[in-house]
């Protein structure tokens, strides 16, 4: 494939050098160019191609990047790195050493806010435009964000706060509203309803109605037509947007560069907050992708652009997505209290099946993170037992819900943390290291660390039977291969176990590192215990591996500060005994993107480095021979 026009892009300033009607040849170029690229990296699609025009009319329009754009997500800027320099950096997105999948400052100049987590870039656009004003700089912000990350409370925090004037200053905002009518799922919600109206142009109708009958017989009429004529888009009043204090604009083609640069360039000029409404098609120019948005938000890896996704020949590994999915239908047909919810990530979750089969007690109720949370502590309140299903990153956004909420009333919410750990491609700012960490500390809660698929849905159950807030973490993938028995199970309450009997170091790993661990132990000759429960910690093995074990070594896929090790440490201390404890899991810093394994290798937490670093801390010869563990 060539790309005349895109081969000599290597920064926006080239593309605005180019004659206004080579733009639409450039956007085809760039579609296809992000095409074959993921294609052959795996990466965000959908999104992506859905904003390939929208991305060659800003940097057609507005100076970037002393004009700041903020990409609402980021996982919709392939086409805007592909126009700022990094077209011949896209072999390695998302890969080791190579470039990020979303936004990154110390990426490039024109990356003006990192993103990653959804409904951040209103807030960030606007900071950016009242440092402007403050600083006497004639720069604009545009914040561009998607009708699903317009669900999120944060999103509206944003608009309520830029909608104003702040001592006599206001900020010179734009808000594109990317409207394809499209989350990761179908999207959900009134907001969607109420984007809807708005598209089908019953606002739209009642507003051209309206004015043309004020209008008529007057001169201003005929401007009027011709004025409809022209933008397509309308001055539609009253909508909410306007209500928040923003100049509407809209809906108009956001594929039509046509409709896109003009409105750009009027609004570039204007004053004071904007609000641009643009309607897209997710997966734009690429037939499957159209079809089905969906399925074709991403690609897990290589695909062939002429026939789409696959099945892969040999079928993969269950993955622990699916064991949760799995156990929550099974729950729910035991259990009619279970209520499963979801904030906006159904397919990702697992929870596909449950929908079509409990679509009652499914709930998906948008990218509304801290929502999801105390939706499910009122719902416990009346007896229902609810399970939230979240990645752990995300459950970031909803802390103060879950202590505030669900533990100090104690609620029996069950918490199913998928993505615990490093997630790889996605990157620091989807990681979820920190759960272990910022769960154990809260009273009531319950911190289950299962290391296997089989644990899983046995700590699932465990969890779900518990009558207080209790969090199960899973990492993303498949496991270790134990297929999950169909029997529930409770587990014994804080109770861990000795999976093997060594000597001299006693390992004692938390979730799936167990696995690692026991390969350790048995070129180490070392005691290897499965912990499973953070908190309640299982005190009485603790204290038993100690006093018969020369040193004590905790692992888990969790950061090391204030983690499963942290708790180990401080029931040691709580029991007055000292040994020597060796603390290893995730680093105090941002761990980049990039293929798990090898991230986890990086980190020393596969067998070679875990043993290494026994090795290197403790030696490989006993000092002292003890009583093997009884
Ligand atoms: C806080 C947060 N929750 C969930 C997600 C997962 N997520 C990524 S993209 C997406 C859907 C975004 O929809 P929209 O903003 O409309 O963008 P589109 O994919 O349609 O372009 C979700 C739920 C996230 N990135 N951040
Ligand atoms: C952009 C975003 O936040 C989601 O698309 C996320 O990348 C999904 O992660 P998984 O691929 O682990 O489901
Ligand atoms: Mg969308």
């Amino acid at each position: 494939m060539d790309f005349p026009l895109l081969s000599a892009i290597d920064s926006p300033a080239d593309l605005r050098r180019l004659p206004r009607g080579e733009l639409k040849k450039l956007a085809d170029e760039v579609r296809a160019y992000v095409l074959d690229s993921v294609s052959k990296t795996g990466g965000h699609l959908g999104s992506n191609l859905g904003t390939v025009e929208l991305t060659v009319a800003l940097h057609y329009v507005y100076n970037t990047p002393e004009d700041r754009l903020v990409w609402d997500v980021g996982h919709q800027t392939y086409p805007h790195k592909v126009l700022t320099g990094r077209r011949d950096r896209m072999p390695g997105l998302r890969q080791l050493g190579g470039i990020s999948g979303f936004p990154r400052r110390d990426e490039s100049v024109y990356d003006t806010f990192g993103t990653g987590h959804s409904s951040t870039s209103i807030s960030a656009a606007h900071g950016m435009a009242m440092a402007a004003k403050l600083k006497g700089e004639d720069r604009k912000a545009v914040a561009i964000i998607g009708d699903g990350s317009m669900t999120a409370g944060m999103a509206f925090e944003a608009l309520n706060n830029a909608g104003v004037a702040h001592g006599g200053l206001l900020g010179d905002v734009l808000v594109i509203l990317n409207d394809n009518d499209m989350s990761i799922s179908p999207p959900v919600g009134a907001l969607n309803k109420y984007l809807a109206r708005l598209m089908s142009g019953s606002f739209y109708t009642a507003a051209r109605e309206g004015a043309k009958s004020v209008l008529k017989n007057t001169p201003l009429y005929e401007f009027a037509r011709k004025f409809e004529e022209h933008t397509k888009g309308m001055v539609v009043p009253g909508t909410i947007f306007e209500e928040f204090g923003f100049n509407y604009v809209g809906p108009i083609d956001g594929h039509d560069l046509d409709s896109l640069i003009p409105t750009l360039e009027n609004l570039r000029d204007k004053r004071g907050p904007q609000f641009l409404h643009i309607v897209t098609k997710k997966g734009a120019g690429y037939k499957l992708a159209e079809n089905d948005p969906v399925k074709y938000h991403a690609a897990s890896g290589k695909f062939d652009p002429a026939v789409g996704f696959v099945k892969p020949a040999t079928p993969p590994k269950t993955t622990f997505t699916q064991v949760f999915g799995e156990w929550l239908c099974d729950m729910a047909e035991a259990d009619a209290r279970l209520v499963g919810i979801t904030p906006a990530m159904r397919e990702g979750s697992g929870m596909v099946e449950f929908h079509k089969r409990f679509p009652q007690r499914y709930h998906d109720v948008g990218i509304a993170e801290q929502h999801s949370v105390t939706f499910a502590a009122g719902m416990a309140c009346e007896g229902l037992k609810p399970v939230v299903a979240i990645y752990s990153t995300f459950l970031q956004r909803a802390y103060d819900q879950m202590v505030h909420d669900v533990a100090i009333q104690n609620l029996p919410v069950l918490f199913a943390l998928d993505r615990a750990g490093l997630v790889g491609a996605d990157g620091a700012t989807h990681a979820g290291n920190y759960d272990i960490a910022f769960t154990r500390c809260i009273p009531n809660m319950a911190v289950l660390t299962p290391a296997d698929e089989d644990e899983c849905r046995q700590a699932l159950y465990t969890g779900f039977m518990h009558d207080g807030p209790v969090t199960v973490r899973y990492p993303r993938g498949a496991g270790a291969g134990v297929v999950p028995v169909k029997a529930m199970t409770a587990q014994p309450w804080g109770k861990g176990e000795v999976r093997r009997h060594g000597q001299r170091i006693a390992i004692l790993a938390f979730g799936t590192l167990l696995y690692p661990a026991l390969e350790v132990g048995e070129r180490l000759g070392a005691t290897v215990a499965n912990m499973r429960f953070v908190k309640p910690l299982d005190a009485e093995l603790v204290a038993e591996l100690a006093r018969t074990h020369e040193a004590l070594v905790t692992v888990e896929d969790g950061c090391i500060m204030g983690g499963a090790g942290s708790a180990v440490t401080e029931a040691l201390n709580a029991a007055g005994l000292t040994v020597p404890v060796l603390q290893l899991g995730l680093p105090d810093e941002f761990v980049e993107h990039g293929d798990p394994v090898k991230l986890m290798s990086l980190c020393g937490l596969d067998a070679a480095g875990i043993e290494a670093s026994i090795v290197k801390r403790f030696g490989t010869k006993p000092t002292v021979v003890r009583a093997a563990a009884r």
